[in-house]
């Protein structure tokens, strides 16, 4: 995949909700984090569901990695997706979650059970997949989330404020993890955030919505400069 193609890019994307119409121009090139800021309402969280294929435009166009997506249901995207309530079966032990990302049916080799292993090895859980996730913490099932994304070896990692329901010292250990991902995995990824720590220790771009609509797309240290605006100074101070 040459690294000058986008590995994200919505062009003239409209979708009308009766209260709010959202429209989306953008592009994010391959590798790096973008963090997803703007209050509530501003369409963070349908942007991702646009991108992830669970919403469709009304009018444009959604390309991914260089292909158009039109035609492409969301489990034939080149995208992991991670929510804030990580959406584990509570029945299925940690094992069998994370091989639901390398096959939804679990048909699954001795091969595919020692990547689950090594994923789990990665975000600091080895040991864990006998484990069914409502004895884990909240940090823990993030982590479990983490890994099954990480199976799907898919270039693009959709974050929805995965870090919400976390204490800071657990937010700063997913945050440290998935700096170094992307650094050994390359990944594009979209992080949705509240917190300005999470914006300082990890966005590269910074994408501000404003009632549905871009207002900034801007390297994390413009943003940071931009206190004359004032949804930046409120988002700041928050
Ligand atoms: N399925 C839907 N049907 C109708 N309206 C919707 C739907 N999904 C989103 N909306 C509306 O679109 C707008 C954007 O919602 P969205 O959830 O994307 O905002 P958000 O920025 O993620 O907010 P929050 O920070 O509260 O999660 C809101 O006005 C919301 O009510």
């Amino acid at each position: 995949m040459s690294p000058t193609i986008p590995a994200i890019q919505l062009e003239a994307v409209r979708l009308a909700f009766p209260a709010r119409t959202l429209s989306f121009d953008l592009t994010i090139a391959q590798g790096g984090i973008t963090a997803v800021l703007g209050a509530s309402g501003s369409g963070k969280s349908t942007l991702l569901n646009l991108i992830a294929g669970f919403e469709t435009p009304d009018q444009g166009s959604v390309a991914l990695m260089g292909q158009p997506m039109a035609a492409v249901p969301p489990a034939g995207r080149p995208v992991s997706v991670i929510f804030q309530d990580n959406n584990l079966f509570a029945h299925l032990d940690v094992a069998t979650n994370i091989g639901l990302g390398i096959d939804p049916g679990l048909r699954l080799s001795q091969a595919d059970g020692t990547r689950v292993e090594a994923a789990l090895a990665r975000v600091g859980l080895s040991g864990f997949g006998q484990r069914r996730p409502p004895s884990l913490s909240g940090g823990e099932r993030q982590r479990v989330a983490l890994a099954r994304a990480l199976v799907q070896t898919r270039p693009i990692l959709l974050l929805d404020e995965p870090f919400a329901a976390l204490d800071p010292g657990l937010r700063a250990g997913m945050a440290g993890l998935i700096a170094a991902l992307k650094v050994e995995l390359g990944l594009t990824v979209l992080l949705v955030t509240h917190h300005p720590e999470d914006v300082r220790r990890l966005a590269d771009q910074v994408l501000f919505l404003e009632e549905g609509r871009i207002l900034l797309h801007v390297p994390r240290d413009v943003f940071l400069a931009r206190t004359d605006l004032p949804e930046v100074a409120r988002f700041l101070g928050a």
